[in-house]
């Protein structure tokens, strides 16, 4: 099996990444291309890819052809290979918004995994939903979530408009996790820490948290009480987001990215 991925980035590069730490390719099945010669050149040093920069030397070359550009460069990539996909090739594409009819249409095959990952791939911890189109068979579709959990775990989904709500809460919801950090950080840091040891206080904070959290079936909610005394500090950092409204705020946030996902569906 050969896999390609087009768009080495962040995203593009911990897929090719992670699968080619995994024991599911040999080795130099991965493919990789990138319109950056920069990056190629870089690629060019990891042995375990092959670096293109010519479409037609590794499309055709494919089993499943992963799409890993922006939302934005997607059209005029479409164009490209759309004269050189067959139509057993799989393409999965992680692309923000991109739906599945889109992808048939430009691409006129049919079989198509949509997904929506994270971050923090990066580290092994990623979260990957996906839809796949009818056309996928049953043998494929083990095949690609075994792929996209190289990175982490994945949940299928039923829908598509799944896949722009899991965008909202957990593709850009690392984002929102790093501004929570960042204001404790500027917050420590104004109460006297210096860099360094805000970053250890909040990241621990943190870590610890979200462990007691996984550990156990209680809500964050009653974990919130545990933290507060009656009269206490925990209480007065509470109210005082109450009476912010922070939490309708948080909310509102994650279904601009939601909606925001769905928009992008419509202008590519
Ligand atoms: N970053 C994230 O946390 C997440 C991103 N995504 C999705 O992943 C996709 C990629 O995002 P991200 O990795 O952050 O983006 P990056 O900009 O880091 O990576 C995209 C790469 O694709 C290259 N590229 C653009 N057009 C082409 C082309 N025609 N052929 C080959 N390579 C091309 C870009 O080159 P150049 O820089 O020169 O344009 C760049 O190197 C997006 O669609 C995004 O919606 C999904 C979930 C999370
Ligand atoms: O911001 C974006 O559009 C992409 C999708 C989810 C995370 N990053």
């Amino acid at each position: 099996m050969k896999i390609l991925v087009i768009g080495v980035g962040n995203m593009g590069l911990t897929y090719a990444e992670g699968m080619s730490k995994s024991k599911l390719l040999k080795k130099k099945n991965i493919m990789v291309l990138d319109k950056s010669d920069e990056k190629l050149e870089e690629l060019d040093q990891i042995s375990y890819f092959d670096a293109y920069s010519e479409l037609d030397e590794c499309v055709p070359e494919a089993d499943i052809i992963f799409i890993a550009v922006k939302p934005f460069h997607a059209e005029q990539l479409f164009e490209k290979i759309r004269p050189l996909v067959i139509p057993d090739q799989i393409v999965v594409s992680i692309m923000a918004g991109v739906t599945v009819d889109t992808i048939k249409n430009a691409l006129s095959i049919d079989k198509i995994v949509r997904a929506m990952p994270n971050l923090p791939a990066k580290v092994g911890e990623g979260l990957t939903s996906y839809v796949t189109s009818e056309q996928v068979s049953k043998i494929e579709l083990l095949t690609i979530e075994n792929l996209l959990n190289t990175t982490g775990t994945s949940i299928r989904v039923s829908n598509e408009n799944l896949i722009d709500a899991s965008t909202g809460i957990s593709g850009s919801g690392p984002a929102y996790v790093f501004y929570f950090m960042q204001s404790m950080m500027e917050a420590a840091q104004q109460m006297g820490f210096t860099r360094n040891e805000s970053k250890v206080l909040v990241s621990q904070t943190f870590t610890g948290a979200v462990e007691l959290f996984n550990q156990s079936d209680l809500s964050p909610n009653s974990w919130m009480k545990k933290v507060a005394s009656k009269g206490g500090t925990t209480q007065a950092a509470l109210d005082s987001m109450e009476d912010n409204n922070i939490n309708e705020l948080i909310k509102e946030a994650a279904f601009a990215a939601f909606n925001r996902a769905i928009e992008l569906g419509k202008e590519h």
